[in-house]
């Protein structure tokens, strides 16, 4: 991609003149079709400039979580194939209620008979707790303010949010007027408001919001001009501030423009100790999480959106990405995301549309690894975050989270780990190793892990699909435990073990060899050594090259697992046995190798 820093004189912030030159990027001689097309779209840098060469955003950090303003029920309802129906939005209000959310978006009450009468049921039913605002938008048109204010009747407070369209393109093609005309509508619907206000005061604490709506795809010292007189009108103190919003209601230009623009009205807004600036960024560039962080860290202090980017077109800047980016660098985002699949599921069933499965933070497969390298990373630093809990003597969940391709620990969203690993064609020992582990208690030798893990890789090559934790348990038992096996050419029946006075231990074992039954004596310094000098007795040469042993569960139920490396025939393999007796559980993990040789 080339930059061309000189593409565009940089001196003002006013719109540029409209480039005649052509800005197509490609360079070949006979464009395609499709790289003609590019010719129809005009670079946002040639239509409008932000100039603040001292720009301060790049260098500040985000320290605490902006105002937060839901708009699900408004902005988000207005896009929905079907908007909700009053059972959806209550369980949508109950949930942002629920979750935190101080100041709720909830409809459009002038539009439609639904959205009043959800707004009435809300004050009616007394469903709004002392501490939340409601906030609904209007145009500035009088009938529409009017019905507007009859709405709120009873609300304890409420947000009166009036807006008008000022872009460039909007003066034009919508309201064929010239500024002027504009701010007239903008100011005319300032002074509406507060006539009709004054039915419902002092009952009612009315706050305002302006939005100069289509705001990216205004000049900056235009857009400055008409929020400047609208709060001329509603004249607001620090005590009863004006909410001045700034919608990016087109994502018209890379969230660095946005921060921009964010920061010169920030810097330039008169009384701005009686503003609260607040971004309402769209998502048209995919573009949106980032350019609300930078307008944050712009100056912004509130920032309007909606759960999982619901919204017009590519959505509403997601509320719960932003929630958690916070939380995620330490900051207590004012917002509960402990269940995060319950919001999921609230806001599926709400908005009828799924969350995608890599969403952000709450997508089924968000915590999920497949592939080995990411699993064998994961599965260290879960044991690694163990070890350094133990060792500082704290729980897990209190120690600093640091395990690597998991930004957050999942178990602090409701997730379990159970999820975390699971297994394809793609996955390594650690994934496989990690699932038994976890889910059936084997913690396998290292070297058997290996072994294991190209056992499951010709399944998964075969299969081509995912191999669930339950399959890979079947695998096991069929690889390994010796009543499973295909081939039983060790059956290991009755068994004694005793130790001499010299500590040799002697062994008496009835087995079944290649379908013979024999009984078998050997001894050794252990019951394994014991055993395998049995088996030497018969012409059965094992020479054992490592050998572990773990608890299975705990308890009087409690089963030992042995795993032994064994050279047989000039060939290295593991078995395993599991038996509530140490000494059986050895003896079957030999046969076990035995069989698989
Ligand atoms: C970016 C956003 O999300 S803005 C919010 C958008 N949300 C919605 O529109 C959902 C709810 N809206 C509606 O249900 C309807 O649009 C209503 C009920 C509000 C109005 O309905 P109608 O008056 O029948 O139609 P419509 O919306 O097409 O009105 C357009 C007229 O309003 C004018 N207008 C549009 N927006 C505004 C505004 N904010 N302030 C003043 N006038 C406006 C237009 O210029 C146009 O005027 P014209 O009729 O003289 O050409
Ligand atoms: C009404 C305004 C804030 C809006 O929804 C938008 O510009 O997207």
């Amino acid at each position: 991609m080339a930059v061309n820093e000189h593409a565009a004189p940089v001196g003002s912030t006013s719109q540029s003149a409209t480039s005649s030159q052509s800005n197509s990027g490609s360079t070949c001689e006979n464009p395609s079709d499709f790289a003609r097309k590019a010719r129809r779209y005009q670079p946002y840098h040639q239509q409008f400039r932000v100039n603040l060469p001292d720009r301060q955003w790049p260098d500040r950090y985000i320290e605490t979580a902006p105002a937060w303003c839901a708009v699900d029920l408004r902005d988000g309802n207005q896009a929905l194939i079907d908007p909700m129906t009053t059972e959806r939005k209550k369980r949508m209000f109950q949930l942002l209620v629920d979750m935190g959310y101080k100041e709720i978006e909830v409809g459009f009450p002038a539009a439609s008979q639904t959205d009043y009468d959800f707004v009435r049921s809300l004050i009616e039913e007394d469903l709004i707790p002392d501490d939340v605002s409601i906030q609904v938008l209007v145009q500035c048109r009088e009938h529409l303010i009017e019905r507007t204010f009859q709405s709120l009747r009873g609300a304890k407070q409420a947000i009166v949010h009036f807006y008008n369209s000022t872009s460039t393109l909007q003066r034009e093609v919508v309201f064929g007027l010239d500024k002027d005309g504009i701010t007239d509508i903008a100011t005319q619907g300032a002074r509406l408001c507060l006539k009709y206000a004054a039915d419902l005061t002092p009952e009612t604490a009315i706050r305002y919001e302006y939005s100069p709506e289509s705001y990216s795809g205004t000049e900056l010292e235009y857009a400055l001009e008409v929020c400047s007189a609208v709060a001329e009108v509603i004249k607001p103190t620090p005590e009863w501030p004006l909410i001045i919003n700034l919608p990016a209601t087109v994502e018209m230009a890379g969230p660095n423009v946005y921060a921009d623009s964010i920061e010169w009205m920030h810097r330039h807004l008169p009384n701005r100790e009686s503003l609260v600036l607040s971004v309402h960024p769209h998502n048209d560039r995919g573009c949106a999480v980032a350019a609300t962080e930078l307008a944050v860290q712009a100056g912004a202090d509130r920032v309007e959106g909606c759960l999982f980017g619901n919204g017009e077109r590519t959505g509403n800047v997601c509320l719960v990405t932003l929630g958690l980016n916070l939380f995620s660098q330490g900051i207590d985002p004012g917002i509960d995301f402990s269940d995060i699949d319950e919001i999921k599921r609230t806001v599926e069933h709400c908005n009828q549309l799924p969350v995608h499965e890599r969403h952000p933070y709450a997508g089924d497969l968000v915590y999920t690894a497949f592939s080995g390298s990411h699993q064998d990373a994961i599965k260290k630093g879960l044991e690694h975050l163990e070890r350094k809990a133990a060792d500082a003597g704290q729980p897990v969940d209190d120690t600093t989270w640091a395990v690597p391709y998991l930004p957050v620990d999942p178990r602090d969203l409701g997730r379990s780990y159970e999820a975390v690993i699971r297994v394809n064609s793609q996955s390594g020992k650690g994934g496989v190793a990690y699932v038994l582990k976890t889910e059936y208690g084997f913690d396998l030798p290292r070297r058997m892990q290996l072994e294991f893990s190209h056992v499951i890789q010709q399944h998964t090559d075969a299969v081509g699909t995912e191999v669930s934790a339950e399959a890979i348990h079947d695998i096991f038992r069929t690889e390994y435990h010796p009543d499973y096996q295909r081939q039983q050419r060790l059956v290991i029946g009755a068994q004694s073990a005793s130790s001499n006075r010299d500590g040799t231990v002697v062994v008496d074992v009835d087995v079944t060899v290649n379908g013979k039954e024999q009984k078998i004596s050997g001894s050794g310094n252990g019951p394994l050594s014991a055993f395998v000098d049995a088996l030497t007795g018969i012409g059965i040469n094992i020479d054992v090259r490592d050998y572990t042993e773990h608890a299975l569960s705990a308890g009087h139920t409690a089963q030992a697992a042995a795993y032994v490396e064994c050279a047989i025939d000039g060939q290295t393999v593991w078995g395993a046995g599991v038996h509530p007796d140490i000494v059986r559980a050895t003896m079957r993990a030999v046969a076990s190798a035995l069989n698989r040789a």
